[in-house]
């Protein structure tokens, strides 16, 4: 379960002058047979930055990417797209966003080059125009000589620059990226990401994107967002959200199930142990206070026989989000 509802730093807010790329405001959105699947967030995403979007399955993200995008209603609250009004101007919404979702949309019997010209045709691209813009958007994200590829014989990592490139077609203001890096290879996990910087840094493309991988949001997001349950549980830099967990972390791995719980329940009456979480078969002890903590939870293993590897390291946005967002064994 997650721990109170917590922020280690206020939600920003944009100045009125210069909205936020995205400005959330107390959003609520109830499916029907009451699942509340955003229950009041506000968060804000800064312009020309890369703002994450954590969360567990079912905490809310894609519910909260498709009201941004004007693919679903919602309740009560705001959201406002670029400055714009999601509720009152979905049409200007839909020209500053583009969205790669986590399923494809391109088609896989079409070449690459048709399903870009069909989402430009969509856009109102013609002639000229059109074809610089393809040409353009081909060539930086390296799929010139596919170009004419059925896109079913592509790669991963190609069908997923592809995605991204028809996600661009209109020059959008904000780009929202849907667990991006899910089924594609480091490598090319890698070749996106260099993408997506040099959208920001570049282009002054704002980006919000959800994801699973921790590493990602700590090394490329400004700001980190953390959702659990529809909620907001805790929202800062990475930095911000590192500093808050100071101490160390013990993680163990115990299989077996009697020791597991006995060993856990053990870590939680040392007053030195702040918080206990699982990773899986991994026990998880935040600690506080110099060698005599790491000495009382080593007793603790000691007494329940525990021989496996035992590491002790900084804490991690990882240590962050399990704190926050559940990790039960
Ligand atoms: N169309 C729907 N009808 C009813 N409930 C839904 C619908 N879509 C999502 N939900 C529920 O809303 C909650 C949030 O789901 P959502 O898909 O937004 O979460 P998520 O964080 O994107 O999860 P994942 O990481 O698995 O994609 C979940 O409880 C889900 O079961």
């Amino acid at each position: 379960m997650a721990g109170e509802p917590r922020t280690v730093a206020p939600a920003r807010a944009a100045p009125a002058a210069h909205p936020a790329a995205i400005e959330v405001r107390s959003l609520v959105k109830t499916y029907p047979r009451g699942v509340r699947a955003l229950d009041g967030i506000s968060f804000s995403a800064a312009r020309g930055e890369i703002t994450a979007v954590l969360g567990p399955n079912g905490a809310g993200k894609s519910t909260l990417i498709k009201a941004m995008a004007t693919l679903t209603g919602f309740d009560a609250g705001s959201i406002g797209v670029d400055g714009v009004d999601v509720r009152t101007r979905p049409a200007e919404v839909r020209r500053r966003i583009g969205v790669v979702s986590q399923s494809y949309s391109s088609d896989p019997s079409a070449t690459g080059y048709d399903n870009l010209r069909l989402q430009a045709r969509i856009y109102g691209l013609r002639g000229d125009r059109l074809r610089a813009r393809l040409h353009e958007l081909l060539d930086w994200m390296d799929l010139g000589s596919a170009a004419g590829r059925l896109v079913r014989t592509y790669s991963g990592g190609m069908r997923r620059r592809l995605e991204l490139a028809m996600g661009l077609v209109h020059e959008p203001a904000v780009l929202v990226l849907d667990e991006p890096t899910a089924a594609v290879d480091p490598v090319a996990a890698e070749g996106l990401w260099s993408l997506v910087t040099e959208l920001c840094r570049d282009r002054r493309m704002s980006v919000l994107l959800t994801t699973h991988q921790l590493d990602e949001a700590d090394r490329l997001a400004s700001w980190v967002v953390i959702l659990n349950q529809g909620a907001v549980v805790v929202q800062g830099s990475p930095q911000d959200l590192k500093e808050e967990l100071s101490g160390d972390v013990v993680a163990v791995r115990l299989t077996d199930p009697a020791t597991a719980r006995q060993v856990e329940a053990a870590m939680k009456r040392l007053a030195q142990v702040r918080n206990v979480a699982w990773t899986g078969a991994e026990l998880r002890a935040d600690i506080q206070g110099d060698a005599r903590a790491l000495g009382s939870v080593l007793e603790v293993l000691t007494a329940h026989s525990v021989t496996g590897p035992v590491s002790v390291s900084r804490p991690s946005l990882n240590d962050i989000y399990f704190r926050h967002a559940g990790g039960h064994r």
